[in-house]
């Protein structure tokens, strides 16, 4: 196995102390916000590999060089036969200090399609406008390494109205009209109704003056012709219901710059008369990203998204296509080997809204927990295993300890799962052969394999090559480092 380093990445959204802290960064590079440390095949962000040189020396290698060079050494038959000579994922450590962007990871004919389309166009690959930066559909996941807050996918059209029927704020005005429009787009008589009077159930919306005579005028001959002819080709087969929840994600998306104290006062009201847990966490988490980007209206659009609040170890899958924003807290990210984002809105950077509605799944749906399925199979002692439906990556959460002193965060899941974590049997060995990566954070922990072991310290991690064979994570026993620690692995699920 080798040591493997991060690449940082310094977004605004980051923390000043977070990630600094867990990979024990010197002062000079703990310098403005750290955002994510990337463990990356990624050709535009790879990390580097310490492998013995034929000196017997230690040398830097990329990532994807090591891979050309040997990929039966280290990804191994299989993946090589899938995904060819790359690593199929990219594993983070990532932390949100502010809400981070609005956004939606392209499909998969939509990123080969945008990629070959900006290259034509001659953008390059690191100008800060492309949207594209390689060709692969991103399907995503995250862990939460501590309490963790994201909006992810639609919720139900109930859901929503319930919730926009709360904010006194015109563009929150014309997303109920969206919701309720017809299926030719046109604004029912009963939301015109509505917009022009600011009644909502016959309870006063108390729009200022201007804005309700202004915003009542335009909406009362107004249609959603302009969204329609952003939908995708696939809408042709959408229920109203798919229609409805695009336009309305539409007119917060292209609502442009409003009064950020309007929005936030309408929102702190909403907040005021919102009753259920949900409710109320939908409203904090547009508070809160109404209040990093004052006046971005896009904020609106999280009312009509499941919040989601993780505990430690609890975990969220969000396929191509699921619109999600980050909220705040730390976690251990894997996804596709793709860098490609499509933006709402919630950003300082580049937005593309055309692209991002191409590739944007209107189903409403409950966020994907990948935790809890087959649980019975997936918990094993002191390891959550995490394996989505897809074939590039999974990842386990992992706890050693030499005392065997009870772990939190399956304490917790056998509260949930009760009688079925308590019959699974130990099994300390990670279940998969393919390229691995494991990071300690926190405390010490041993990797042992069939031909090597190394003991890693909080914030150090390593690349287990495919022909390493079995692994297995264990505590240290002896006086040379803690005897307690945590881990996070990232594999193949072969
Ligand atoms: O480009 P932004 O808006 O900073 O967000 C980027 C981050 O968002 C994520 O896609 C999270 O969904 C990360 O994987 C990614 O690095």
């Amino acid at each position: 196995m080798y040591t493997i380093h991060p690449v940082p990445k310094h977004y605004a959204w980051g923390s000043h102390d977070r990630l600094q802290h867990l990979f024990d960064l010197p002062p000079q590079e703990s310098e403005g916000p750290l955002a994510e440390m990337w463990f990356s095949g990624h050709t535009g962000s790879a990390s580097m590999l310490e492998m013995p040189s034929p000196k017997g020396e230690s040398t830097l290698v990329s990532v994807p060089t090591a891979i050309v060079h040997d990929p039966l050494d280290m990804v191994g038959h299989k993946s090589s036969d899938e995904f060819g000579p790359v690593l199929p994922y990219l594993f983070k450590i990532i932390c949100a200090r502010e809400p981070l962007s609005l956004q939606v990871h392209p499909i998969d004919f939509e990123a080969r399609a945008g990629f070959n389309e900006e290259n034509a166009r001659g953008i390059a690959l690191d100008d800060p406008t492309r949207s594209f930066k390689d060709t692969n559909a991103k399907n995503e996941m995250v862990v939460a390494l501590e309490p963790f807050m994201a909006s992810v996918g639609f919720s139900t059209r109930n859901v929503a109205m319930k919730n926009l029927a709360l904010v006194n704020h015109p563009v929150a005005l014309r997303m109920l009209a969206a919701l309720q429009s017809t299926n030719e787009g046109e604004v029912s008589a009963d939301s015109k109704q509505i917009m022009q009077t600011g009644l909502v159930d016959g309870e006063s919306h108390d729009l200022d003056q201007s804005e309700s005579t202004n915003f009542g005028a335009q909406a009362a001959f107004d249609n959603f012709q302009s969204a329609d002819v952003m939908m995708p080709v696939a809408s042709s087969v959408w229920h109203l219901g798919m229609k409805r929840i695009f336009r309305a994600f539409h007119a917060a998306i292209t609502a442009g710059p409003v009064d950020a104290q309007l929005l936030l006062d309408a929102l702190q009201a909403g907040l005021g008369k919102a009753t259920a847990t949900k409710q109320i966490l939908a409203f904090e988490y547009a508070i809160r990203a109404a209040t990093a980007f004052p006046g971005d209206a896009s904020a609106l659009a999280l009312l009509m998204m499941n919040p989601v609040l993780l505990d430690e170890g609890d975990s969220v899958f969000i396929p191509t296509g699921t619109p999600h924003a980050y909220i705040h807290g730390m976690g251990a990210e894997i996804m596709t080997n793709s860098d490609n984002v499509l933006r709402a809105g919630l950003t300082v950077k580049h937005k593309d809204i055309e692209h991002l509605l191409k590739c944007l799944n209107c189903k409403p749906s409950m966020p994907i927990d990948p935790s809890d399925t087959r649980v019975g199979r997936f918990l094993t002692r002191d390891m959550v295993v995490y394996r989505p439906h897809v074939n590039e990556f999974m990842l386990v959460y992992g706890r050693v300890d030499a005392q065997h002193t009870p772990w939190p965060v399956l304490d917790a899941m056998a509260k949930r799962y009760d009688a079925i974590v308590r019959q699974v049997s130990g099994h300390p060995t990670l279940p998969h052969l393919g390229p691995r990566i494991v990071m300690c954070t926190q405390g010490a922990v041993k990797c042992v394999t069939e031909r090597d072991t190394r003991v890693l310290h909080q914030g150090e991690a390593v690349f287990v090559p495919a022909s390493d064979g079995w692994l297995s994570v264990d505590p240290v026993t002896d006086s040379s480092a803690d005897s307690t620690g945590s881990f996070v692995a990232a594999s193949t699920p072969f």
